[in-house]
């Protein structure tokens, strides 16, 4: 083939290219919904393709550029990809709750046979997703959270001799690494039956994986842009693998070698992977402690099988450790930073803790209602959600009440908590700290969808209380013996990184402990 004719190939492709992009471009105008003007390529999210805004920051320009025009929904583009954002809250509970039915799926794409540990009930979608997510609610229950009780708090002692270390010697502790080390700790305890010791060890297996896990380096951002660019079918046909095979490695061993030992020898604990066991052996969870295989007969439901179990086992790890540590990461930041609102917290602590003989018990954390219900975790998670958005996709084309517009079957779906959480008209003052809002007579008016750090509907977060339990007793641990304060080291005000899917402060939070 000679050069002239290469090129010639080559400005074809290029033309058909572009020649496509600007009729996709047209998607929003012919279906008669404002949107976002995009640019080539991009679509509408260029800032966040560059890593100039993150996540949460970029779908809040969107959302405030779609609501400063009056609308109460608006279209943008990811990559070539047509996206729906709603604005108005009771879209948003349309889309999440009334109407779940159109919307049920995450719009993530998995294909379970190259990648068995994506099976996680994030990723998972329709019958099978409905099926699995039956099967773990009971796991989630709050006499399963009091069993697993005990665990959580035996890993604050690791936190409480680091601490008082760096109080000793005075240094700054960068607080996200360290709550990171015990909430991974705790959901290693949990969900795998296995002592992970990164508070000890910070390089320990576990806690190198887990960093991996949210490292989006330029692969990662590859295999992204494949997932969203290229259609599923082709991505199934050529067998297009997303996980890395070194963590997939090393999270389906944990999980085989365990079952097999414990299976192989008989033991029963109080964690999660025995209510895996369960459900793999006999198909359910139970009260009892039992989970060897039922005799013939008495066998009910469906088992999971021993992927599916090391799928959910990793999703709760993934799901579970960064965001509880993102949530005590504000949580501290913001309490550095409003000492007054310290104060109340400790003297609370002290208080549920003398009533109860200075142990941190189950019944003491729930009576603690400056920290609970208070108002004060609800502030944290509002003014910076670790999930700063959730997608869904159209499942069946659906009408948009009250318009003519009509968003169609496949189409994605952006909910940007973020945008919400930080929306004036819902929170005065929004980037002002004050648990305040979260007090009764303040929460009635308020629309129940202007806060949504666990989702809502029935794909709401399945361990939030699990999350909030383990964030709680964390912070308990530390602040019932150290005052906390803001180290220099940390950037102020504070910039939410670009790089991260989840929320995360540049730079790190540095934290002084006395
Ligand atoms: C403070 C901590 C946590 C926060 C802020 C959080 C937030 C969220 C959010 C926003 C979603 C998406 C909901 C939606 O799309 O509507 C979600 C889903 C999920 N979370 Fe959490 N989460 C936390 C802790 C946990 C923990 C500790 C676990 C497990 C042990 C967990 C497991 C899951 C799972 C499995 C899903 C998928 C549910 C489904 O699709 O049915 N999360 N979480």
């Amino acid at each position: 083939m000679d050069i002239l004719t290469i090129a010639y190939i080559v400005i074809v492709l290029l033309t058909s290219v572009y020649a496509y992009s600007k009729w996709t471009y047209t998607y929003w105008k012919r279906r008669g919904l404002e949107y976002l003007e995009p640019e080539f390529f991009y679509g509408s999210n260029k800032d966040l393709i560059q890593r100039k805004l993150g996540i949460g920051d970029h779908f809040a320009n969107v959302y405030n550029s779609f609501k400063s025009r009056g609308l109460k929904c608006g279209g943008l583009f990811m990559f070539f990809k047509p996206v729906f954002m709603p604005v108005d809250l009771d879209l948003v509970k349309t889309i999440m709750q009334k109407n779940f039915d159109n919307f049920r799926n995450h719009a993530l794409f998995v294909n379970e046979k190259v990648d068995p540990l994506a099976g996680h009930l994030f990723n998972l979608e329709d019958e099978k997703w409905r099926k699995i997510r039956s099967k773990l609610t009971p796991t989630f229950t709050s006499g399963k959270m009091k069993m697993m009780f005990h665990t959580m708090v035996a890993c604050t002692s690791g936190l409480e001799t680091i601490l008082e270390r760096h109080s000793n010697i005075q240094e700054p502790i960068e607080i996200k690494d360290l709550v990171s080390r015990f909430t991974t700790d705790v959901i290693g305890s949990v969900a795998f039956g296995i002592d992970c010791n990164s508070l000890e060890n910070p390089d320990s297996e576990f806690r190198q994986y887990g960093r991996k896990i949210f490292q989006f380096d330029l692969v990662r951002r590859i295999k992204g842009m494949i997932v969203m660019v290229i259609p599923r079918q082709i991505l199934v046909m050529i067998g297009f693998k997303q996980m890395d095979p070194d963590i997939e490695k090393f999270f389906m061993k944990v999980v085989k070698d365990t079952v097999r030992y414990r299976e192989a020898n008989n033991i029963h604990r109080k964690d999660f992977m025995q209510l895996m066991l369960q459900l793999k052996n006999r198909g359910k969870v139970s009260e009892e402690e039992e989970s060897s295989p039922l005799p013939v007969g008495q066998i009910e439901g469906q088992f999971m099988t021993l992927n599916e179990v090391a799928a959910q086992c990793f999703g709760f790890f993934a799901a579970g450790f960064e965001t509880s540590a993102t949530t005590m990461t504000f949580a501290l930041l913001e309490l550095a930073l409003n000492q007054d609102i310290q104060d109340e917290l400790r003297k609370e602590i002290g208080m549920v803790l003398e009533k109860h003989g200075g142990e941190l018990t189950y019944d003491g954390i729930m009576q603690m209602s400056y920290l609970d219900k208070v108002i004060f975790i609800p502030e944290t998670l509002r003014k910076h959600p670790p999930i700063p958005g959730s997608p869904r996709v159209c499942n069946k084309d659906f009408n948009i009440p009250g318009t003519e517009v009509v968003i169609e079957k496949g189409t994605r779906i952006h909910i940007p908590f973020q945008a919400i959480h930080r929306d004036p008209e819902y929170y005065p003052d929004p980037e002002k700290f004050d648990p305040e809002r979260f007090n009764e007579e303040n929460k009635a008016k308020r629309h129940p969808f202007a806060f949504l750090p666990f989702g809502e509907g029935p794909r709401i977060c399945i361990g939030s209380r699990f999350g909030l339990m383990q964030a709680k007793v964390g912070l308990c641990a530390i602040l019932r013996k150290f005052k906390v304060t803001l180290d220099e080291k940390t950037a102020t005000p504070i910039k939410y990184s670009t790089t991260s899917p989840l929320t995360s402060v540049d730079g790190g939070v540095w934290i002084r402990v006395s």
